[in-house]
């Protein structure tokens, strides 16, 4: 199995939602703790990208702040890979707190059957899940051109990668899709975070 590193990507403007999505209160810590902690328990290393000063309260975490900042997530991924020096590398969003071991051992196994690609990403309803996949370091120059060139959307940059899409039909006989990829965007998709929480106290009773 490769060792793979793990890209919390914690920058942004969080506008839609209105206030920091980071520092959220969820589950007794904040959001990014949270997602954080998981993170830690699946895989060899985890790089936060984002502030420094913002996150001091993770204490033991490495902090890594964007080389191109304000660019928006594929930035977030290149500082990520360049300073993770793995091969192997699992990105994630700071809003995403329901990706679970099972799925880190999951993709895990994708990294291992499928060396040749350069991105392993999800697909659920149709779209693909740019901030629950893998991204091997070799990406590094690409992406940082398509940067210099002011490309910064993800769906383009896409266009131009090798990749593994995991069909929607392998993830659903093993997960719960909608929470699984379920991400915080709009104030109202607390409470649905909250009822998540309560579901999956629920289910380890
Ligand atoms: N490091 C880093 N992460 C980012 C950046 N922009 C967005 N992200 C992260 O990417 C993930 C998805 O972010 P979005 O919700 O698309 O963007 P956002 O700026 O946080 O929120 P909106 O302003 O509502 O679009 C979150 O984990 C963000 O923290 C960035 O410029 N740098």
């Amino acid at each position: 199995m490769p060792k793979i590193n793990a890209v919390l990507l914690a920058g942004g403007e969080s506008s839609r939602f209105g206030s920091d999505k980071a520092l959220l209160p969820f589950a007794g810590k904040t959001l990014i703790e949270y997602i954080y902690d998981n993170l830690k328990t699946s895989f060899n290393r985890v790089i936060i990208v984002g502030s420094p000063v913002k996150y001091s309260f993770l204490k033991e975490a490495e902090i890594r702040e964007d080389i191109y900042q304000n660019r928006g997530p594929l930035a977030g991924i290149y500082t990520g890979l360049y300073f993770s020096k793995s091969s192997y590398n699992f990105v994630c969003g700071c809003d995403m707190p329901f990706l679970n071991s099972k799925y880190f051992d999951f993709i895990h196994k994708q990294a291992a059957e499928s060396p040749e690609a350069e991105i392993i990403v999800s697909c659920f309803n149709g779209y693909l899940e740019p901030l629950a996949a893998i991204y091997q370091r070799s990406l590094l120059s690409n992406i940082k051109s398509e940067i210099l060139k002011n490309n910064l959307k993800i769906k383009s940059f896409y266009q131009k990668s090798r990749k593994k899409i995991i069909k929607e039909e392998i993830l659903k006989r093993n997960f719960k899709l909608e929470k699984l990829f379920f991400n915080l965007n709009y104030p109202e998709d607390q409470s649905k975070a909250i009822n998540y929480l309560k579901e999956e106290a629920e289910s380890f009773d």
